[in-house]
């Protein structure tokens, strides 16, 4: 017989912040976070950064109780970091759940904005499972982005909306607030995409499994320090994903898509 477990005790929303060399941003953010969501607690995900980003992590969460770290032993990629934060959420009862970049380009004062965003019922009584800070919906802008990640970033969201038949208009976007049970209903052992397409795959997952996504717009701001860490393979990597979930979600029969999302889960449990 399973020994019972008993669930953890709720805990509050989580602001998750993954990093890799972002020493010089890191402390501004938290302070930021801090003081526009004070009732939240922050994570803290460091893939070992060479410039010491897990070291000051480490210094911030002794001055301060609502802040935790998660040390990984090296860089795995985003959605890594991002999945493992999740495991560590939802173990400790944290409930909702956001993700945030580090360098300043999810500004933390818009966190009401994505928080109250998942409290707002819709027609039918049903409040939001994921709301995602969108930069393409009425009221979304972008300041000081290089137009060719403004072209890959909304070629991208297209790509994947044609494709997959997302109803998302910002499908790459990082800023972002999970219900705990969204991110329990999405199947996490089904998502498999480690760079930035993780957003992409996260938002497959979650229309997949029937939850209610919407979008709220955000203003997203160029870092001004650091550098990031986009990548021609993290970009590869998500064309690829995209291109092979639309080629099979064209040609399953209507029913099959629910058997072989039961297949692909049993297959990565193996
Ligand atoms: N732990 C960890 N953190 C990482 C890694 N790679 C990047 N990060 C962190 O993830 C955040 C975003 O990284 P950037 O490299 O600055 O992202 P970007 O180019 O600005 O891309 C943004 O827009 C994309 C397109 O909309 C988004 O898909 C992406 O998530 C991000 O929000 C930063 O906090 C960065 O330190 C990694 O391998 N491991």
């Amino acid at each position: 017989m399973s020994a019972h477990v008993e669930p953890p005790s709720p805990q509050g929303a989580l602001v998750v912040i993954p990093t890799f060399d972002e020493r010089e941003n890191l402390a501004p953010i938290v302070a930021r976070v801090r003081a526009a969501a004070p009732a939240a607690s922050v994570l803290v995900v460091d893939d070992d950064s060479p410039d010491g980003t897990g070291v000051l992590a480490d210094e911030l969460a002794a001055a301060d109780a609502a802040v935790h770290v998660l040390h990984r032993t090296g860089k795995e990629g985003l959605g890594a970091a991002y999945l493992a934060a999740f495991d560590w959420a939802l173990e400790r009862g944290f409930d909702p759940i956001v993700q945030l970049d580090a360098d300043g380009s999810h500004r933390p004062e818009q966190l009401p904005d994505l928080l109250g965003a998942l409290e707002l019922a819709d027609a039918s009584g049903r409040r939001p499972d994921v709301v995602i800070g969108s930069r393409w919906v009425p009221g979304g802008s972008i300041v000081n982005w290089p137009r060719r990640r403004v072209w890959l970033s909304k070629a991208g969201s297209s790509y994947a909306r044609w494709m997959l038949g997302l109803p998302v208009r910002d499908a790459t976007a990082g800023y972002r607030a999970f219900r705990a049970d969204a991110l329990r209903a999405l199947h996490l052992e089904d998502v498999h995409t480690r760079g930035y397409g993780f957003q992409v795959d996260m938002t497959w997952h979650a229309v997949m499994a029937g939850l209610s996504v919407v979008e709220v717009p955000i203003t997203f701001v160029e870092r001004e320090r650091g550098r990031s860490k986009m990548s021609a393979g993290i970009v590869l990597e998500a064309m690829g994903r995209v291109t092979g979930w639309g080629i099979a979600r064209r040609f399953r029969r209507p029913g099959q898509a629910a058997t072989a999302a039961s297949t692909e889960r049993r297959r990565s449990r193996a």
